[in-house]
């Protein structure tokens, strides 16, 4: 039981991880990035060696299936025999999972259960597990939800102002998403900083195709910027976040669409592809930057939700130590970085450009005498899911 595969479907990406355990051995991992758009990304690394092939991967079932053909071809395993537990990735939870948990028909059912509240995400999840399940009948699967670390908000944070019995009837509440990724930083944080994290009031964004900002007091999710569903809070690659929720019926009325017709241009045809006018992928939009308007206000929007965001769970939990910026985004972007960060001096916040100069590695990128402290760490969300299923999986 030493070889466990942590695989993370994300709405534009599936990342996934080969890890020996208990040492957290990385034996292979790689990543399929920009799903569902042109010119998808396929990236492994095994045996000390990189491989990229760029081709079009239409969806998640597509992706997987180069996922394990590439494991038998790179000769990272000689059968799937010698994967003994696969985790994964589960966006949501709804009312029924507060903790990971060994994937069985029941389980699957609830989570299928569950999609409609997640549909960039759930029907993803399901496909890497029912494909797993295929060719690993006997191995034990875990599933571990974003939702999870976010169950310690206090009912404060995540009633709405709604008839409460819509919350006790329906479970209409806020739940919270990318929870293994905003653990797995802030507990990283705290290391580097060498303050316990009981002690320490964070502000983690997590900022890929999906974005959201958490406070973490004590090391507990206190709130968090999505909601009910991971469609709430900043603007993102495709999604709104959060809009007047008067507008729905508007927008029916005068398209003539359904409502389930207009979550999906919410979910799926907003954001930032709908500010760009022409991607939902930062990086194409970046390259614009200069010379497009239209993409230079979509980063500009999308910077500035992030940064009142910022201000507001300061306000919440009377001052800030920490922020922290991870995902695809946060961790490669210091552009957005910048447009976030400008005009939070008021607050104890100076940056340093020179430091800030940085991709996909822990750094510090504050001024040493800055009060709050500023950082860029990478996210582990598959490392999470290994200590997870090995946890369950040996149970
Ligand atoms: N080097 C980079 N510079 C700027 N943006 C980047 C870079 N690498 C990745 N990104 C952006 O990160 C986003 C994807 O983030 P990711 O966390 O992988 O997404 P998800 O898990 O939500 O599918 C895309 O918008 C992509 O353009
Ligand atoms: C919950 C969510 O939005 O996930 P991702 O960022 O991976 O799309
Ligand atoms: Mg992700």
């Amino acid at each position: 039981m030493n070889n466990v595969l942590a695989v993370n479907a994300g709405s534009s990406s599936l990342k996934f991880q080969l890890i020996h355990m208990p040492e957290e051995e990385v034996v292979a991992k790689g990543v399929v990035e920009r799903i569902g758009l042109t010119d998808s990304i396929f990236t492994i690394e095994a045996k000390g060696e990189k491989d990229k092939t760029v081709g079009d991967i239409p969806n998640h079932g597509i992706a997987v299936k180069k996922l394990l053909d590439a494991l038998i071809s790179k000769d990272v395993v000689k059968s799937f025999d010698e994967i003994h537990a696969v985790g994964h990735r589960v966006v949501h939870g709804g009312e029924y999972f507060s903790d990971s948990v060994l994937i069985t028909d029941d389980v699957i059912a609830k989570i299928e259960e569950t999609s409609e509240l997640a549909p960039l995400h759930n029907p993803a999840n399901l496909t890497g597990i029912r494909a797993f399940k295929e060719i690993l009948p006997n191995v034990p699967m875990v599933a571990v939800f974003d939702t999870a670390f976010h169950q310690t908000m206090p009912e404060s944070s995540y009633l709405y102002s709604l008839p409460y019995e819509y919350y006790k009837k329906y479970g209409i509440r806020k739940y919270g998403f990318h929870g293994t990724s905003h653990k797995y930083v802030t507990e990283r944080a705290a290391e580097i900083l060498d303050v316990p994290i009981e002690n320490l009031r964070l502000i983690s964004c997590h900022i890929g195709n999906g974005a959201s900002i958490t406070a973490v007091q004590g090391g507990k999710s206190i709130d968090t910027s999505m909601g009910f569903t991971p469609l709430a809070g900043v603007t993102m690659g495709t999604r709104s976040g959060d809009v007047d929720p008067a507008l729905i019926p508007y927008i029916m009325e005068k398209t003539g669409k359904t409502a389930d017709e207009v979550i999906n241009v919410l979910n799926k045809e907003s954001g930032m592809l709908a500010l760009s006018g022409f991607s939902s992928d930062l990086r194409d939009i970046e390259a614009q930057a200069d010379t497009n308007p239209r993409a230079e206000l979509a980063l500009n929007v999308f910077a500035e939700r992030i940064h009142k965001y910022i201000g507001s769970y300061a306000a919440k939990m009377s001052g800030v130590d920490a922020i922290i910026f991870t995902a695809g985004v946060g961790e490669n972007s210091p552009t957005v970085r910048e447009k976030i960060l400008n005009g939070l001096e008021f607050m104890g916040v100076y940056w340093d450009p020179r430091r800030n100069d940085v991709r996909g590695k822990e750094h510090l990128i504050n001024y040493p005498h800055s009060p709050v402290k500023v950082l860029v760490i990478p996210t582990n969300e598959e490392v999470m899911i290994a200590r997870d299923t090995i946890r369950l999986a040996q149970a």
